[in-house]
């Protein structure tokens, strides 16, 4: 029987080959919650006596949606979680507490989730980890404390669709202005409940930052997981990590996939999602001399090292216009303490700049640099719903790293390549 990546995933951890459409009831590899989240996991404990953990060896917690706590609830709900850690004996260092960085960032960066294991975790943008041949996806509160408590949960097997990817980026692009061009054709319901497979010479050109910001998006089409089948890139990011990567399985090569797909990176240009869809997206030009207010660089979408690196070649030695704050939020400790030891930081906050603690920062709208009424953001991150980064009447432009610091620059939406 020929499977899809996902087929497979989901019959090793289901013991029998199964079928897009089938349910069956799994142990994920891996089961993480959020500072965001876990208060719903303590609350459902408690409500069902629930006094002992499934598979505590497959547990984390992650403290990045509003770390270090900015008011007195969220304070509460950290502690919530370490006392939880503590009453069921959960090894320390499985708490990423604050400054630790975003979940999926760390599960990729430290080598935690392998190729071919399933993530679920209390976030949808945990679909990132595609980029290593894993899969992943956001469960709800409720769902995620039966997991603990049980081991298993119910989940539909998705089918596949299959994207290729020619050519190569041309200057001034980014692995973000590819995703994109892909949300911009597929639609924000391009994908629903599918699982993407990334395919072709294209994305074998990706290193792992980028494969990140590629499947990150995924959600944004409605997909369940989003991922590259592990290759040789895959493999030596993780002897770089000193880890054995292990089998990397691969999607047969005759797999059954609801849609196919072709895009030329050749023919990617720089990208904006103008206010307040996803798949509004039209080329960053279109945008000249839409002021702004915020530049913001950062996120699980594009808060990685290369990506700070993107906007300091750029910003090196130069000014951000007058009247714009830009505030870098660095994805993980380990991406800020490398953007620190290369001295891109440096490049950062010479030209203006302000850097927060590592962790979500203000994508979700919760702390650390949210929008008043009226104003206008560049974000490198993956949503600009109404709402989203603070007031209801601000509004949120998705960009590149690279657009997110010409437009800091110039104090407009810039495409980039006007001021390289
Ligand atoms: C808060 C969390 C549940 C949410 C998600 O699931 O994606 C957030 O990370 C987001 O990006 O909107
Ligand atoms: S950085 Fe933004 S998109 Fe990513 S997990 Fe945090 S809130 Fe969600």
């Amino acid at each position: 029987m020929k499977a899809t990546l996902a087929e497979k995933v989901m019959g090793r951890l289901a013991g029998h080959p199964v079928r897009a459409g089938e349910m069956v009831e799994i142990g994920p590899d891996w089961t993480f919650a959020l500072d965001d989240g876990i208060g719903l996991i303590d609350q459902n404990f408690r409500r069902y006596g629930v006094d002992k953990l499934a598979r505590p060896e497959r547990i984390a917690l992650f403290y990045d949606h509003y770390a270090p706590a900015d008011t007195p609830l969220h304070a509460h709900v950290q502690r919530v979680g370490r006392q939880l850690f503590e009453r069921f004996g959960l090894p320390r260092e499985r708490l990423f507490d604050v400054g630790a960085g975003i979940s999926h960032q760390i599960a990729v960066e430290s080598g935690m989730v392998l190729p071919g294991q399933l993530l679920a975790n209390m976030d949808s943008h945990t679909i990132t980890i595609g980029a290593v041949g894993a899969l992943g996806c956001g469960i709800g509160g409720a769902e995620m404390a039966y997991l603990w408590a049980h081991g298993n949960l119910w989940f539909r097997v998705p089918e596949s669709i299959r994207i290729d990817l020619d050519g190569a980026l041309p200057p001034g692009t980014s692995a973000k202005d590819l995703v994109l061009t892909i949300l911009g054709r597929l639609t924000a319901r391009g994908a629903i409940y599918q699982s993407i497979e990334y395919h072709g010479a294209g994305v074998a050109r990706l290193a792992i930052p980028e494969r990140m910001t590629l499947c990150n998006m995924g959600i944004e089409m409605g997909a369940k997981f989003a991922v590259v089948p592990g290759d040789a890139v895959t493999r030596e990011h993780f002897v770089k990590l000193g880890i054995e990567a292990g089998e990397m399985p691969q999607p047969d090569a005759d797999a059954s996939y609801a849609a196919r797909h072709r895009f030329d990176l050749a023919a990617v240009v720089p990208l904006v999602s103008a206010p307040s869809k996803v798949d509004n997206v039209h080329p960053a030009t279109e945008f000249a001399g839409v002021r702004i207010n915020q530049a913001f660089l950062g996120t699980c979408t594009n808060g990685r090292l290369e990506d700070l690196a993107a906007a300091a070649a750029i910003l090196k030695g130069r000014r951000i216009a007058g009247g714009v704050r830009m505030v870098v939020t660095p994805a993980s400790r380990n991406v800020y303490s490398q953007a620190l030891q290369s001295g891109v930081l440096q490049v950062l906050i010479d030209a203006g700049a302000t850097v927060t603690t590592p962790g979500c920062g203000a994508c979700a709208g919760m702390h650390q640099g949210v929008l008043a009424e009226e104003e206008v953001c560049i974000s490198s991150s993956s949503r600009n719903f109404l709402g989203r980064m603070g007031h209801r009447d601000a509004l949120v432009y998705l960009g590149s790293p690279a657009t997110v610091a010409a437009s800091a620059l110039t104090g407009t939406i810039t495409d980039p390549r006007t001021v390289i």
